[in-house]
């Protein structure tokens, strides 16, 4: 859609996380707004800065880049979720004069230019900002950069842990130091044992579906990894919904067709308008917003393959995975005998820098089978006739990416949205698989060869098919999306 004619030209100012998985959908709605006719100002940290050059259309202002608690940043990389959660915590905590200073600054050069600034648009999780556009009279939309369904249930924590969803767990065992798939496990079949000698009141079958969210099962509540109402990233998501609550408006990438009972929930809980114009990606050629280099060297081999006989594997840009993990990871892959492209970025096994976790003779056996790379172009990969499914830790953007091009899923959740997206997919949308008992050779090699060759591969990917068409659908003019970007643009030109 392009309705840039003859309107008055307005000024947006974005905003994204400055994490791959938050900054691709924001430059992919800058691109889209851009499009319709808005000006664009990108407000950016130096810690993991888009390549600016890439969009010369975009005006970008940097901030905090003195703050040297913030430049801190830089040190602690963005190898996990501890990471991206100080990295949140501590630009919210600082931002605020940092931005009320740019955002004055670029209203006053405004009022100047005739160019009027209409708007602020801002990432969910930043949510100091909402404070700093009201106290300059700035409308402020918000961007959630996952479903709609991980929303509803971020919005339902306190709730979850007054019912005891994630006390149950807790209670047990110290998290620091077993995995929490174990506990799953554990407490799975010690459960009567738990009953009987009284140590926990009432344990929940981690099988059984929560009653007030029936898509989920008891046991993706604990595989987000909050400990509770009380827990820092449990606080953080508390303040988003509340500062998401307040804003003008929510911009999700995601489409109607996808969610639509989650859709009439956020109606009922969230009274602002929501614009489901997604997925982003669709809109544009692959864009131009990763933050590292892909590599393309395998281009040629993936071109002489067989249609739908390579499996494509990534775990997103800031999972990592334990040694022995990786180890059945591996294994798993070798005996499935499946053809692979791998992605596996620098420090993704903890203690390792790259492969060298690898085992003895893994790369031999696997000869002219499988790939390894540190990081691909993942968009023009899955849309490849050669790649036939997608082994994933479930990333909202990887999911999407997926389904656009029709590609069935072996879904590996590590936390955050990733265990509601994988059962989503898994036992809602049917487009995939979910292997939701940890990391195990034979399990994995079975999965692998279940969605890749097998004859219920026909039927997922029957369904992936059915789907991918319902997203073109939903893009196309009258289409739920096109239509939804339509509202979205009348609604930020009468801001
Ligand atoms: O080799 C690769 C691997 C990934 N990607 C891209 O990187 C993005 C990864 O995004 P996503 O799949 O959402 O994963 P994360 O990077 O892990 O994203 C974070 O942000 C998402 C959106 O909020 C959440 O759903 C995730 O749980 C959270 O970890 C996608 O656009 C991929 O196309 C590449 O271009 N090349």
């Amino acid at each position: 859609m392009d309705n840039s004619g003859c309107r008055r030209r307005q000024r947006l100012v974005l905003f994204p996380i400055p994490f791959q998985g938050h900054i691709n959908p924001m430059l992919q709605l800058a691109n889209i707004l851009h499009s319709n006719g808005f000006s664009i100002t990108i407000i950016h940290t130096n810690f993991n800065s888009a390549y600016t050059s890439n969009y010369p259309h975009f005006t970008f202002r940097p901030i905090l880049d003195n703050d040297p608690k913030v430049n801190n940043l830089s040190k602690l990389g963005s190898r996990g979720a501890g990471d991206i959660l100080s990295g949140v915590v501590l630009l919210n905590q600082y931002g605020e004069e940092s931005l009320r200073q740019e955002l004055d600054q670029m209203l006053m050069a405004s009022k100047q230019e005739q160019e009027p600034i209409v708007c602020l648009i801002t990432d969910a999780l930043w949510y100091f900002t909402q404070s700093v556009a009201d106290s300059l009279k700035l409308p402020r939309i918000v961007l959630r950069t996952s479903s709609l369904l991980c929303f509803l249930v971020f919005a339902s924590v306190p709730f979850l842990d007054d019912q005891g969803y994630f006390k149950q767990v807790n209670s047990l065992f110290d998290e620091e130091i077993i995995d929490s798939d174990l506990k799953n496990i554990i407490l799975a079949s010690d459960k009567n044992k738990f009953k009987k000698t009284g140590s926990v009141k009432s344990v929940k079958d981690l099988e059984e579906r929560v009653l007030e969210i029936p898509v989920l099962k008891v046991k993706d509540i604990s595989k987000m990894k909050i400990k509770g109402q009380t827990d820092p990233s449990a606080k953080i998501l508390a303040k988003m919904v509340t500062q998401t609550k307040a804003s003008s408006g929510i911009i999700w990438n995601s489409f109607k067709e996808l969610e639509e009972p989650e859709l009439e929930k956020i109606h009922k809980e969230f009274p602002i308008p929501s614009f489901l114009i997604g997925p982003f990606h669709k809109y544009f050629p692959a864009s131009f917003s990763s933050l590292l280099e892909p590599d393309r060297s395998f281009i040629t081999w993936l071109d002489e393959q067989a249609p739908n006989s390579v499996l494509y594997i990534s775990f997103g840009s800031a999972s990592q995975m334990e040694k022995q993990d990786f180890m059945e990871v591996a294994n798993g892959l070798a005996n499935s005998k499946q053809k692979f492209l791998w992605v596996m970025r620098e420090g993704f096994v903890k203690g390792s820098e790259w492969v060298e976790g690898l085992p003895d003779g893994f790369l031999d056996l696997v000869g002219e089978r499988g790939r390894i790379v540190k990081w691909a172009p993942q968009q023009e990969v899955l849309a490849h006739r050669s790649t036939g499914g997608f082994w994933t830790h479930s990333g909202w953007n990887s999911t999407l990416e997926s389904i656009c091009e029709g590609v069935p899923m072996i879904c590996s959740p590590f936390w955050g949205d990733q265990p509601l997206n994988a059962r989503f997919v898994s036992d809602v949308l049917k487009v995939g698989v979910y292997l939701e008992n940890g990391w195990e050779r034979e399990e994995i090699a079975g999965t692998i060869r279940r969605v890749m060759v097998e004859e219920e591969s026909e039927d997922i990917r029957e369904r992936a098919m059915c789907l991918k068409e319902k997203v073109n659908v939903s893009l196309m003019k009258g289409g739920s999306s096109y239509e939804s970007l339509g509202s979205l643009v009348g609604y930020i030109s009468s801001l």
